[in-house]
């Protein structure tokens, strides 16, 4: 049933006349029964409406101070009186728990509610505790990094912190709040350390973070004595890391050659057939060249008709489907200084024997040159058509060094040959192919090319031309290369016929030019992509070659000072003065520098007072000087540095004995100081007298050992008899380097030979040494 509420009603608990409701009401609802009339709910609420829009309130505070329920509502809004109307329609409703209906009061509730929830919360003016949100912030995201991105997703901030002070107490600023978590972060992740192969203690320190001492502390703990200075392995450096708390990891050291080379193994679905690379070796005048030559005159004739044969250095011949490369350096000299270059070209040697003179040393050389670098033999018996040819002995000969021919059960080919008439030249290629097939030698012709340089030379016209033999993937006409320390691209590229080709595959020899400089023979080359990164190349092997060059010189001594004058290598010797008091640094320097001839100048290039320091090694060793002192010492550390780095360190006592040594070793007349060292004693208990040899002592060794070669002073109660020199040094019937105490042995002296039962032996040896 729909409640009815009577406007008379209505009217006595506004308290208003029923009248004014009436007025409100009419054309709204059925009036006809006058102040009995009954509204219905919607008419109630629109009766509502317009009593509050005519009450309204000219200041809300007024209404507030008399109303602490409404006080409430209020409280979450501005305090500024004059707002919009709609506050005040809602305030308005909080006055309906006046009407006594409960229908009514539901209805009412229902509005306050709406207006509950359309509330808009003013920030702009008002304190909201904004930690809360923080806080939730920080336990959805505690780990956050310490990004760029963290600082764009910012936690809400109120302004009126801005003053950095609340309740007294100093609130800490977004940014430091940041900071604190970024540093409360990095306490807790431990540090990520890189360790290489080797580290020194200083620079593990350095890389942790801490102080060295720290480090040494550990290092002794672990039982590593080390200084700062010091360098230690990676094991012990990893060890100290991880227990100072560190996250050792180690350092992976990318050089310039990995990024720049295609260094990944080749799949086996890439790689096809290469021909074999063959070089020819032998003894002198057996035919090496001959060979060669017949062996590519069949060829050209054969299949390169018109081409203009040139010599690169190297050739291809056809034999049958197939192709071998010759390299046309003949000689393992060659081949040897290309392998220490580090370039191992060749699949097969060819030893060339002649059959009229058989094995002879460079016979022998050879062979051993290509046993040790690990390539096939095969071995041509060359001038088969002389009459005094004699196979069978060459084969014979061969057994001799582990080569033995497989006619007689070994595993050497052996093809009789001869350059001149051309007779097995055929069977003998085909036996290089056959070697070669038995190889497998493949490569993947789809890679960027690598190989090595066989010949280089500078040509007027075409500037630096170099033959290169492509060892691997493909080299085409504009690649970038690099052999050795000369880079550039190959403008041109020629096989041995003159004939010019777009690109090279697997063991073909090609020249090119195009290099800013001639690299030298057996140097790697190598197609790269990056050119930038190739000139970054050959500048740290330019680097490198020069630190070679200068490790090489030698360091400037008084002994070798003569020499390296008259080599012209020292123009100006230069020498550190170091003494007790000042007058002889001043004096010292004075009678050096006066020393000076047309040929070197003498120059002290530093002179203090003192002893010689590890800083007067180091001057000295980075200048090429000589260190001299007048009644100084040099400390340990300095002693030992000078020994390592081999400067030359004087000690005098009298001035005019360094200006002696300086002038004589100018002059190269340094005489070099010799001492006696003391080996051992032996006692002599018997003594065979042999003719033609003479007395031979029957000794025994009591201190010390007795050394071939030694001197030896003949010694009769306690006055010695005889200084001599020993003949010989035997055990039983073998001649022997040394004997030891507690050792008998046989001697006999080179000139004395009155020597007599219970004499001793007293063996010494003279050393050259350096004065400290
Ligand atoms: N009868 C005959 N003579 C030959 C044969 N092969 C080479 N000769 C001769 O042997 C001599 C030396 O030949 P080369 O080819 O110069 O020998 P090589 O080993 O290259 O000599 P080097 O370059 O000096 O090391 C020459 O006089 C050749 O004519 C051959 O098969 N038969």
């Amino acid at each position: 049933m729909i409640k009815q509420h009577r406007i008379h009603e209505l009217a006595k608990d506004m308290g208003l006349p029923s009248k004014d409701l009436m007025e409100i009401m009419e054309g709204k609802a059925d009036l006809t029964k006058k102040h009995m009339s009954a509204l219905d709910d919607e008419q109630l609420s629109y009766l509502f409406e317009k009593l509050t829009e005519r009450n309204q309130l000219p200041n809300l505070d007024s209404y507030l101070e008399k109303k602490p329920v409404a006080k409430e509502a209020a409280k979450a809004r501005p305090q500024k009186a004059a707002k919009p109307k709609k506050p005040k329609e809602k305030l308005q409703t909080v006055k309906l728990p006046v009407v006594q209906d409960p229908e009514a009061e539901k209805a009412a509730e229902e509005i306050a509610k709406q207006a509950k929830t359309l509330r808009h919360v003013e920030t702009r003016a008002v304190d909201v505790n904004l930690d809360k949100f923080n806080e939730k912030y920080d336990r959805i995201a505690p780990q956050t990094p310490k990004t760029k991105n963290a600082v764009t997703k910012q936690k809400f901030t109120s302004r009126g912190r801005r003053g950095g002070f609340r309740g007294g107490k100093k609130v800490e600023t977004e940014a430091q709040r940041l900071q604190r978590l970024r540093m409360e972060n990095i306490k807790k992740t431990p540090l990520k350390v890189l360790i290489p192969d080797e580290i020194t203690v200083g620079e593990l320190a350095a890389r942790m973070k801490m102080t060295a001492a720290n480090i040494i502390k550990k290092l002794m703990g672990l039982g590593v004595m080390a200084s700062i200075s010091d360098t230690i392995d990676y094991d012990t450096a990893f060890l100290v890391a991880s227990e100072l708390g560190c996250a050792p990891e180690k350092e992976v050291v990318v050089t310039i050659e990995e990024r720049l080379f295609e260094e990944e193994e080749d799949k086996n679905e890439d790689l096809v057939t290469r021909s074999p690379i063959v070089v020819v070796m032998g003894h002198v005048d057996h035919g090496k060249t001959s060979l060669l030559d017949a062996i590519r005159h069949a060829s050209v004739t054969s299949t390169e008709a018109g081409g203009i044969t040139q010599h690169i250095g190297a050739y291809k011949v056809k034999v049958g489907d197939g192709e071998i490369t010759f390299l046309d350096t003949p000689g393992h000299e060659a081949f040897t200084a290309m392998r220490a270059r580090g370039a191992l070209m060749t699949d097969i040697a060819i030893l060339v024997v002649a059959a009229d003179d058989g094995i002879m040393p460079q016979t022998v050389e050879a062979i051993n040159h290509a046993k040790a670098a690990g390539v096939s033999i095969i071995v041509a018996i060359n001038k088969m058509d002389k009459p005094e040819a004699n196979p069978d002995r060459v084969m014979q000969e061969l057994t001799e060094y582990e080569l033995v021919p497989e006619e007689w059960g070994g595993d050497v080919i052996c093809v009789p040959v001869s350059a001149a008439t051309k007779q097995g030249i055929d069977t003998l290629l085909e036996m290089v192919q056959l070697t070669a097939d038995v190889k497998e030698l493949k490569a993947n012709p789809n890679r960027m090319a690598k190989g090595a340089v066989i010949e280089a030379k500078l040509d007027k016209g075409r500037g630096p031309v170099a033959t290169v033999l492509v060892q691997n993937g493909t080299l085409h006409r504009g690649d970038v290369v690099i052999a050795g320390t000369a880079v550039g691209r190959v403008r041109a590229m020629t096989d041995e016929n003159g004939r010019r080709l777009e690109e090279a595959g697997p063991a073909t020899p090609v020249e090119i030019t195009g290099l800013a400089e001639v690299p030298a023979a057996g140097d790697d080359f190598n197609a790269v992509e990056n050119e930038k990164l190739a000139r970054e190349l050959v500048e740290k092997r330019r680097y490198q070659q020069k630190q070679e060059q200068f490790n090489s010189y030698q360091k400037v001594t008084l002994e070798n000072l003569f020499s390296q004058i008259e080599q012209g290598e020292s123009k100006e010797l230069s020498i550190i003065v170091k003494a007790d008091v000042q007058g002889s640094v001043e004096a010292v320097r004075q009678s050096l520098e006066k020393l000076s001839n047309d040929e070197v100048k003498v120059r002290v290039i530093h002179g203090a007072v003192g002893a010689i320091t590890e800083s007067d090694v180091m001057l000295a060793e980075a200048s090429s000087a000589i260190i001299v002192g007048f009644n100084v010492r040099p400390d340990p550390l300095a002693r030992n540095r000078a020994e390592e780095a081999g400067v030359d360190l004087r000690l005098y006592r009298v001035i005019y004995d360094a200006i002696e040594d300086v002038e004589s070793a100018m002059k190269g007349m340094l005489a070099p100081k010799i001492r006696e060292v003391d080996l051992g004693r032996a006692e002599i208990r018997q003594v065979y007298r042999i003719s033609n040899v003479g007395a031979v002592a029957g000794c025994y060794v009591t201190e010390g050992k007795i050394l071939r070669g030694a001197k030896i002073r003949v010694v009769r109660d306690g006055i010695i008899i005889a200084d001599d020199e020993l003949a010989s040094l035997k055990r039983f019937k073998d001649d022997v380097k040394e004997v030891a105490q507690g050792y008998e042995c046989g001697m006999s002296l080179q000139k004395f030979n009155d020597i007599k039962e219970g004499d001793f032996f007293e063996a010494y040896m003279m050393e050259e040494y350096r004065e400290d």
